[in-house]
């Protein structure tokens, strides 16, 4: 039996708009985020009764109630209740996995239609219970007596109360996402007038996006909130005035809220399809999807090696990989759409691939991969603008980015996310 491989059409996305965490969406749960953004792309694709191939999604902060979070999210809108669901998790790069994983199906011919996408919110982030308390609990629950139950209740003790926050650290390390990109750009001698710049460029170009309308048809507004609520007009002098987030004792430290993505509330879904159904349901389509990758770097040297890399510099890695498969350059491409967990890891990555020693020694090339032309890189505003709810951003990048190509008529996008876990997920989308 031959299998052929299908083409994987990108229809378009819908997102809402992100809100700063514990502002507009501080009631908001993982859930009700999903479904709005799910009835928003049903809304406008027209699918309400469709049985769609499958729904992947997911979202790193969940409570438990949260259960298969796609599957809830999808029973809550008017598509199909015949329509399968499954939730992933692989931090940031949550969406775009979920996208790569419907879009394998969709080429191995498994499944037609496909939604893939993500929600986050650390407003709602789960507070959990200490073990003492946990262990208590569980017991009372089983007992069978009032007696025993309250037994049980009388072994409470004050430093059972203390509540378990969620920390944004990496459990090998325990240090948060931006100490380690502190270091990572202290390596690689990135200033902060550079990091401010990103930062700068990002609120700029996200701002004119909106003005120009570039976003009318790619964010639905929710619960009164018609734009991303972390754009502001953008400001170099109180950019470099901000004091440093993460490094705050050294003296050296430049990572600040200004060039820092923010902690933030929200949700992205795109709809993905074969050709075949693209053109049954007379849905235009606006990109492929042709090619992804994901790598994954050992960031705390393990057993004592000492070539440890940059936490969030995966996609260094994943993307060469991915342009040796494609046979592509990494200056073949119009648009470059590298996730700004932090202005300073997107300048580590670029200043990666810059470098000679890296190139040819980490990644065993013939030499440098270069440079890019920058004013191709996040045209429409990227995460420190738009913000960062984690498992939402891949599908924000891959909705605007597929839009950015059918506006040019034709072209070659470069996507790029960094994930926490030491990982990178990345994809090429093209428009012949
Ligand atoms: C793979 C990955 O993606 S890893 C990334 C995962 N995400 C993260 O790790 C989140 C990282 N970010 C954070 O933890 C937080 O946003 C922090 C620590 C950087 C900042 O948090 P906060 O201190 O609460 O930020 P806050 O929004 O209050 O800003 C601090 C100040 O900077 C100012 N500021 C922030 N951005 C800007 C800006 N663009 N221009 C001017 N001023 C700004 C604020 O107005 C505020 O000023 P004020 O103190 O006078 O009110």
């Amino acid at each position: 039996m031959t299998q052929t491989v299908r083409r994987v059409a990108i229809i378009g996305g819908n997102r809402i708009p992100f809100a700063r965490s514990n502002t507009a969406y501080s009631y908001a749960s993982n859930q009700d985020m999903l479904t709005a953004a799910l009835n928003g792309l049903v809304n406008r694709y027209q699918l309400q009764g469709e049985r769609i191939g499958e729904v992947i999604a997911g979202a790193v902060i969940k409570h438990s109630r949260d259960f298969n979070l796609a599957r809830e999210s999808v029973l809550s809108t008017s598509l199909d209740p015949q329509t399968p669901a499954t939730d992933i998790q692989q931090a940031c790069g949550t969406g775009l996995q979920a996208l790569m994983m419907a879009a394998n199906k969709i080429a191995l011919g498994q499944i037609d239609s496909a939604i893939a996408g993500g929600s986050d919110t650390t407003s709602d982030a789960p507070i959990g219970v200490s073990e003492g308390l946990r262990k208590i609990l569980l017991d009372m629950n089983r007992a069978k007596t009032a007696g025993d139950r309250l037994k049980l209740a009388l072994k409470i003790r004050p430093k059972h109360l203390l509540p378990l926050i969620p920390r944004n650290g990496e459990p090998r390390t325990g240090l948060s996402m931006g100490e380690h990109t502190e270091i990572t750009v202290k390596e690689w001698g990135i200033g902060r007038e550079e990091q401010d710049q990103i930062a700068f460029n990002s609120h700029e170009n996200l701002l004119a996006a909106y003005e120009r309308g570039f976003f009318d048809d790619l964010v639905t507004p929710f619960m009164g909130l018609e734009r991303d609520n972390l754009a502001r007009k953008p400001d170099l002098e109180k950019l470099a005035s901000l004091k440093p987030a993460f490094d705050k004792k050294s003296g050296q430290g430049t990572l600040t809220a200004g060039n820092s993505s923010a902690l933030t509330d929200g949700a992205s879904v795109v709809l993905l399809a074969s050709e075949e159904w693209a053109k049954a349901h007379n849905l235009p389509i606006k990109a492929y999807l042709s090619f992804h990758e994901t790598a994954a770097v050992d960031f705390f040297g393990k057993d004592g090696n000492k070539q440890k890399e940059g936490l969030l510099l995966a996609p260094a890695y994943a993307v060469p990989r991915m342009l040796q498969r494609a046979g592509l350059t990494l200056q073949d491409f119009d648009f470059y759409e590298i996730h700004e967990a932090f202005a300073g890891v997107v300048a580590s990555t670029l200043k990666c691939w810059e470098d000679d020693d890296f190139c040819r020694q980490r990644l065993g090339l013939d030499g440098a991969l270069g440079s890019i032309d920058r004013s191709k890189l996040n045209i429409n505003g990227s995460s420190i603008a738009t913000g960062h709810p984690f498992a939402a951003t891949g599908g924000r990048i891959v909705a605007s980015l597929a839009k950015m190509l059918e506006e040019k008529g034709s072209g070659r996008g470069l996507i790029s996310i960094c994930a926490a876990g030491g990982q990178g997920a990345v994809a090429i989308l093209e428009r012949p």
